[in-house]
């Protein structure tokens, strides 16, 4: 029997589709799943989806790791597809003695950067290649083409590009998956986590996707008293529209579905959002490089306010909002206004998005991304892919240099248009009592960034009252004061 081109280690959602792509691009590949649920899995795996391919003979089974390793072909290529955290090391552990200096072992799943780096280096020391490779678009996306940021080692990476480009989803005729990690002058380089800590980004970036929608749902139905068939045609119509964006069209199917009977779904779904992680490490790494992003860090928040459920229900008890008022404006109008407050707000989340990126990359892994070629690679197959990366790509490649994004043309005109709806729709959320958290921390930014004159200075004096921080004049940055503020009271 031929040796396969690939291993896949863990056959649930993820791993089992990534197997089923990689067979209709030709690929033969060796799979394992661990003891647990290994005869059941891999038994299932082998007598159902694979027996249903055209070449199923491209998948070879094995029921212990060292069998799946030789059915391997030098220089081995063997994928996690694994839950994230110690079972990545638990199984890299059983892997390396069995493994050849050369070989490359490929984490695909929501690893932590800072595991990745720490992996990739102790197997360096070892000969072995390790990539964290980010993977995005859920089982659809595992089936018929993901987004993939792969980061770690640059060999690595030589030895699975024409794999992983094959597999991975295309936009506009281009894999959405390409190197992250190049030196000062451009070229490719190793980049330890980089790969993990883009999809963390990303992942960050899809909480706020997802979170600024839940408003627009939130006052379309308790606001403007919208039928949920309603706020999908609306949905519908923002994505027939310019704003061509995958979560918005299964929102839309989210809102629209029935069940038995006859009774939206999504209203018997408990508000209470769960999260295994990765937002919550996008903004613990944007406060590390004191980057604000904001809009990430009111989404990850919104989900823990909406976990406090019990305490929820008992506070709406005994703490009052405005008095209820009867939406009186123009529906349509008011609709049309949360689309644009939505795609100003997107904007915002972009550019610190991008802004975190563009920071952290050379201070955690001293290298730097291609943001055009990350826009790229996020127009297909991923969770957050819309027509809007367009814009970002071509704000990119106008000016490669470009550090926040509000700075581009497109992107400016878009808001000076957009800013008065997305005033008015926070505007109205408040008077309704209804949290806009995401809208709102995007317009907060947005009037901060604008803003010649904060009331830092006001912050730089009470800091040197009370602990003689120190202070700097307009007229005379980078020298230090210290006043005298009480002039000698005693406190
Ligand atoms: N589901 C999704 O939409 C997406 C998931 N991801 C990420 O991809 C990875 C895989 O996700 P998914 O397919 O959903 O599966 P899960 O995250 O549910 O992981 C289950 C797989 O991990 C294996 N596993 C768990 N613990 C161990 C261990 N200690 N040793 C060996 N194997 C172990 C399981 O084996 P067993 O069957 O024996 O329990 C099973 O194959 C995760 O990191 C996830 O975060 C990324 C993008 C999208
Ligand atoms: O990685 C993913 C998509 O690319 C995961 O599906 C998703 O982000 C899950 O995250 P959480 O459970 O925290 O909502």
């Amino acid at each position: 029997m031929d040796k396969a081109d690939i291993g896949v280690i863990g056959l649930a959602v993820m791993g089992r589709n990534l197997v089923l792509n990689l067979v209709d691009n030709g690929f033969c590949v060796s799979v394992y799943n661990r003891t647990t649920r290994q005869e059941r899995l891999l038994q299932e795996f082998l007598e159902k989806e694979a027996k249903q391919l055209v070449d199923a003979k491209k998948i070879i089974g094995s029921f212990d790791l060292s069998s799946f390793v030789i059915n391997i072909k030098q220089p081995r290529r063997i994928l996690l597809m694994i839950s994230a955290g110690q079972p990545i090391d638990y199984v890299v552990d059983e892997l390396t003695p069995l493994l050849d200096k050369g070989d490359i072992i490929m984490d695909g799943g929501n690893s932590e950067q800072s595991d990745t780096t720490r992996r990739y280096r102790v197997l360096r020391n070892v000969g072995l290649h390790f990539m964290g490779i980010g993977v995005s678009g859920g089982e659809e996306g595992a089936r018929h083409g993901p987004s993939i940021m792969p980061g770690g080692s640059l060999e690595g990476w030589l030895h699975t590009k024409d794999i992983l480009q094959a597999i991975s989803a295309k936009a506009d005729g281009k894999p959405c998956c390409s190197w992250i990690g190049l030196d000062i002058s451009g070229n490719p380089t190793s980049s330890e986590g980089a790969g993990h800590f883009v999809k963390t980004v990303h992942n960050g970036i899809g909480y706020a996707d997802m979170q600024l929608l839940a408003e627009a749902y939130h006052l379309m139905r308790d606001v403007l008293n919208m039928d949920l068939t309603e706020v999908a045609e609306a949905f519908d119509n923002w994505n027939a529209g310019n704003l061509e964006w995958r979560l918005l069209e299964n929102t839309a199917e989210i809102l629209r579905f029935k069940d038995k009977f006859g009774d939206h779904l999504v209203e018997k779904i408990r508000d209470a959002a769960a999260q295994k992680g990765t937002g919550k490490w996008a903004v613990i790494e944007a406060m590390n490089a004191g980057v604000p992003a904001t809009v990430i860090n009111e989404s990850v928040s919104a989900r823990f306010v909406s976990a406090l459920k019990n305490d929820r229900v008992a506070a709406s008890t005994k703490l009052v909002g405005p008095s209820h008022q009867k939406f009186d404006g123009n529906l349509a109008s008011m609709v049309d206004d949360i689309r644009k407050a939505v795609q100003a707000s997107k904007i915002i989340l972009y550019a610190q998005g991008f802004m975190l990126l563009q920071e952290s990359l050379p201070r955690l892994f001293g290298c730097y991304l291609n943001c055009a070629d990350l826009a790229q690679m996020w127009r297909g197959g991923c969770v957050i892919r819309s027509t809007f990366l367009d814009h970002v790509k071509n704000a990119f490649i106008l000016n490669p240099q470009l550090k926040n994004l509000l700075m581009d043309e497109y992107f400016i005109n878009t808001l000076a248009d957009f800013q008065m709806s997305w005033r008015r729709v926070i505007v109205t959320a408040i008077n309704h009592g209804i949290p806009a958290p995401a809208f709102s921390a995007a317009l907060s930014y947005y009037d901060s960034f604008r803003c010649p004159r904060l009331p830092a200075n006001l912050l730089q004096a009470q800091r040197d009252f009370y602990g003689a921080h120190t202070f700097e004049l307009l007229e005379q940055p980078g020298v230090f004061h210290h006043n005298d503020w009480n002039q000698g009271k005693p406190q």
